[in-house]
């Protein structure tokens, strides 16, 4: 049986640690960090995550200013929003939600939001030095699995990652990330022929597709680190109950895997505590510190 790689304990740990650090800073500085969040819409998931990261920021100290616009606001109007905030004292991390809605275009906005205020390290400045492999400000699911093999003292030097999925939030940063820890690393996807094949020599293998099951147990090298970071929902046609799903069959890979990351529970709340912590970064920094 797999050892389980408990996210969820691992991000209270570091919350209770930032939330130790703010009062401090606040006494000295006369103001919390904070974090803007920008919502367009109204997508049930999205909505959620979003109220996640405000309580999140509540519960530690920090200043959330949520800013919830229509599902029909314009570019203009949202472009607005992120100059003013670029502008704004209180906040040290934007971040806008996604997905946004189809007629707006997210990666202009995105490339809009100030580099050091970007909680989210989705500026192409902080991808770059990312590539480059200089400091900048780290995508936070990325993040969060590095942070979690780093506490359980998973070493990637010299192992054969594989990411499966190649999105701008996770699978390309976390293959850079992986690299710069002397990984050797492959990027598969839903073109790789024999996915099997791939997934089979990873030492550590990341499944980043958003699909449910796609990971099955032969798929996996015995003794491998998995680390899930599909959240999927489905339905469970007999009783129409919905449940949390990642993309690997849970059930029988944890008997075959020598680590494995559990959904919920696993990746999903350290990209929340990512997010916080890149916003007390920015702000430690902004202090000079
Ligand atoms: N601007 C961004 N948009 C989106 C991101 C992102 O990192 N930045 N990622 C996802 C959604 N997301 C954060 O926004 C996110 C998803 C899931 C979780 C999480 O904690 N999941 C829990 C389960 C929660 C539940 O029960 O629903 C878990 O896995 O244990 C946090 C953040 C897309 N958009």
């Amino acid at each position: 049986m797999a050892q389980l790689l408990d996210g969820k304990t691992l991000a209270q740990k570091i919350q209770d640690d930032l939330k130790t650090k703010i009062p401090d800073w606040v006494a000295k500085q006369g103001r919390p960090p904070g974090l803007a969040v920008l919502m367009v819409g109204d997508n049930p998931a999205s909505a959620a995550y979003v109220r996640n990261k405000e309580r999140a920021c509540e519960k530690i100290g920090m200043a959330s200013f949520g800013k919830h616009f229509p599902a029909d606001t314009t570019q203009e109007t949202l472009s607005e929003a992120i100059a003013q905030l670029n502008e704004d004292e209180q906040v040290d991390g934007i971040l806008v939600q996604l997905p946004l809605p189809k007629h707006l275009d997210d990666v202009a906005l995105l490339h809009q939001i100030h580099p050091d205020k970007d909680a989210d390290g989705l500026h192409p400045l902080n991808l770059g030095r990312l590539l480059r492999g200089e400091q900048g400000i780290r995508s936070c699911t990325p993040a969060g699995v590095m942070e979690i093999l780093k506490a359980y003292d998973l070493s990637v030097a010299g192992k054969k990652a594989v990411v499966v999925g190649r999105s701008i939030l996770v699978g390309k940063p976390l293959a850079l990330m992986l690299l710069a820890e002397h990984g050797t690393v492959t990027m598969a996807h839903s073109r790789t022929p024999d996915l099997g094949a791939v997934t089979r020599e990873a030492d550590i293998l990341v499944a980043a597709v958003g699909k449910p099951n796609l990971i099955t147990v032969d798929m996996v090298k015995p003794g491998a680190v998995v680390i899930d970071v599909g959240i999927n929902r489905v339905v469970n046609e007999e009783t129409g109950k919905g449940r949390l799903v990642g993309d690997v069959d849970f059930a029988n890979v944890v008997n075959v895997a020598g680590a494995i990351t559990p959904v919920p529970g696993g990746v999903g709340p350290m990209t929340v505590t990512m997010l916080l912590q890149n916003t007390f970064l920015s702000y430690c920094r902004k202090l000079g510190v």
